[in-house]
């Protein structure tokens, strides 16, 4: 589905050099710290970032999609209109398929409301359902879950096990936190100072998935 062939980017103080291929249907997560490259190889697979040297290859006339942690919505529109943009964009506007989208991320209730009055994981429900609405095969997120809290982390990392599910929706997930990667990814390249410095299939049997109430939560942190 992607491949990147010996792609570098070299900036003053910062070389990327990788070579990286995700498969089709398969959440794969991209993990470093803060700084390591993350979101230059993101972006160099989005195009928005041009290689110095190496090949990308895309499988042809994908849809791709992207999720950014600012989730970079519209705030004097509403959930509604946030999510018939690239629809509109397209010229391919129908209120069928925005009311499809805002119903699989359970959010058909809160349609005309406008995005300051929507808590932070119902903003991120936003964001999903307008990337969702194109119907892509492939699916970017850049620290999609950071700012959100461990019980909101959940419903969302939830949310993209099943669009990967019923859409067969192939996920780049950039993240700087394991517990995303070992919740919801298949497989998982590890970045460090602009290099790939291991890929491995994730254990997921061990995941705990958690059922406690938020205050459970906080009293097992904290007690
Ligand atoms: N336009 C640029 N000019 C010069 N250096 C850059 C530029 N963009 C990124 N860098 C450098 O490239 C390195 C990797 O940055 P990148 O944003 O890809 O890291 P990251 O892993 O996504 O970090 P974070 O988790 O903090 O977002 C950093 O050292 C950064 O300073």
């Amino acid at each position: 589905m992607v491949e990147l062939r010996d792609i570098e980017k070299n900036y003053t103080n910062f070389d990327l050099k990788i070579n990286l291929k995700i498969n089709n249907g398969e959440i794969f997560g991209l993990i470093g710290q803060s700084g390591s490259g993350k979101s230059t190889i993101l972006r160099i697979v989005q195009g928005l970032l041009k290689a110095d040297k190496g090949e990308i290859n895309i499988a042809k006339n994908t849809e791709t999609a992207y999720i950014f942690q600012e989730f970079n919505l519209l705030y004097n529109k509403n959930v509604f209109d946030n999510v018939a943009l690239p629809l509109i964009l397209k010229k391919k506007f129908s209120a069928e398929k925005v009311e499809e989208v805002l119903k699989f991320v359970g959010l058909s209730e809160r349609k005309d409301s406008f995005i300051a009055s929507l808590s932070g994981g119902e903003r991120q429900r936003v964001a999903i359902a307008r990337a969702l609405v194109t119907n892509p095969q492939l699916l970017l997120c850049d620290e999609v879950t950071a700012s959100l809290d461990k019980s909101v982390k959940d419903e969302i990392l939830d949310l993209f096990e099943e669009i990967n599910k019923k859409y067969g929706t192939t996920i780049l997930v950039v993240t700087h936190e394991l517990e995303v990667v070992k919740r919801l990814c298949s497989r998982v390249a590890v970045i460090e100072k602009g290099k790939i410095t291991d890929i491995f299939n994730v254990n997921q049997k061990d995941y705990e998935k958690s059922n406690k109430s938020y205050a459970d939560y906080v009293r097992e942190v904290l007690k």
